[in-house]
């Protein structure tokens, strides 16, 4: 039994899935993920959600626990990502007196998926519309491409809840004590980060109403502390830095470019930087992602590769540049023993993103690290520890 009180009428009934090696089927997921569904009891039952079909029997275990032998009226579907509305269909069939509660986007999806269109058991709703369930009422706030066009997020009036969909959700458990800014930042700035525009459209909906819990589909439900939820949110949404610092990223074949990334963290530290390194062949890339956005500046160090980038970096660049990396100062070392490429071809990735400053000094180094390349290196340092941004 994983039945959970958010309130006397809200219930969670998620789960948490200890077992899954990589969630969409590429993030680490070392705490696993939970997906979460909740009931609200009130007049009418309401389900907020289904979950994933790996969940399926524990859940309907929760959900039949919670009815304790009473039926639910309404199923509201944020979104159909299938880790939240994998179980629509079997749901519709274990109660075929329930109304699908969903926006037109999300029932032409509900037909890609499972084929029917549930019309006449549908309540189409749209941007406000709302809907009583006795002393609850829930408002419907669209908030498309956060972060597929169809998501909706729901607000109950009465106790200030709001049912966020996959926002404010993150890796890990649902337990309350887990830290949640690490791995909602990872989440966030992988999943959600190319939508900063759709994020501070929901964030400037949501600024006139009062929340008190906020209940995501992944991780805990937020009861205190609201605005540092939201303001987070608001940083990452708008491309802010959090904070100042050097994030290294670095793709080292054979380590002499490992060595020059190591060695220019002994001098940013010494200049007192706060300095963060990431070997790129062996460190999740979601995690360098989320580092990458976290800190106002960032190295990139990387070896030439078949005239062109050593791999761990190509796709460490493909990443940021698809979810918007921008407004950041970077710095270029390149590696290379007869025909060096790596800089030229990471300034253009670099050059291709928003505002994004490139340092005046770069790094070319021929092989292995020379009194030369120390030099210039003790150069970038400083230019890197100057935190005025270049006009
Ligand atoms: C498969 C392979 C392809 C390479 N391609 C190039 C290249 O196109 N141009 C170049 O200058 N060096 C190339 N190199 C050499 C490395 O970039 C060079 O040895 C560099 O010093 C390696 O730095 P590291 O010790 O940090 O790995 C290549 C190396 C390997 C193993």
């Amino acid at each position: 039994m994983n039945e959970t009180k958010v309130t006397d009428a809200v219930r969670y009934i998620g789960v948490h899935d200890k077992t899954l090696d990589l969630f969409e089927s590429q993030y680490a997921v070392p705490f696993g993920m939970t997906y979460n569904s909740y009931v609200i009891l009130d007049d009418k039952i309401a389900v907020m959600d289904t979950v994933d079909e790996r969940a399926t029997k524990a859940w309907i275990s929760n959900l039949r626990n919670v009815l304790d032998g009473k039926t639910p009226d309404y199923l509201v579907i944020s979104h159909m990502e299938p880790d939240h509305a994998a179980n629509v269909k079997y749901l519709a069939e274990l109660y075929p007196n329930m109304k699908i509660v969903a926006n037109a986007k999300e029932f032409a999806m509900i037909e890609q998926f499972f084929g029917e269109d549930y019309k006449e058991r549908g309540i189409v709703v749209k941007e406000n519309d709302t809907l009583s369930l006795g002393t609850h009422t829930l408002q419907f706030i669209m908030a498309p491409m956060v972060h597929w066009p169809e998501v909706m997020v729901t607000y109950e009036k009465s106790e200030q809840i709001l049912f966020s969909a996959d926002a404010f959700g993150r890796f890990g458990g649902a337990d309350p004590k887990e830290e949640w800014t690490d791995e909602a930042r990872r989440y966030y700035i992988n999943i959600v980060g190319k939508y900063g525009k759709q994020v501070q459209m929901l964030l400037k909906k949501l600024s006139g109403l009062p929340v008190s819990k906020i209940c995501s589909l992944h991780g805990a439900v937020l009861d205190s502390d609201i605005d540092f939820y939201l303001g987070k949110y608001d940083t990452w949404s708008s491309y802010r830095p959090e904070e100042e610092g050097v994030f290294i990223a670095y793709a080292s074949i054979y380590g002499h470019t490992k060595e020059a990334a190591i060695r220019l963290a002994q001098m940013l530290k010494k200049q007192g930087s706060k300095v963060v390194l990431c070997d790129l062949t062996r460190e999740d890339i979601s995690g360098a992602a989320a580092n990458a956005f976290r800190y106002d500046k960032m190295v990139l160090a990387c070896s030439t590769y078949d005239g062109s980038l050593f791999p761990p970096m190509e796709a460490f660049l493909h990443r940021l540049k698809v979810k918007n990396y921008q407004n950041r100062k970077v710095a270029l070392i390149e590696n290379g023993t007869w025909a060096p490429m790596a800089k030229k071809l990471m300034r253009t990735y670099m050059e291709s993103m928003k505002d994004v400053t490139i340092c005046d000094t770069m790094v070319s180094i021929k092989s292995a690290l020379k009194q030369e390349n120390l030099e210039c290196m003790e150069t970038l340092a400083k230019e890197l520890s100057d935190n005025r941004k270049k006009e």
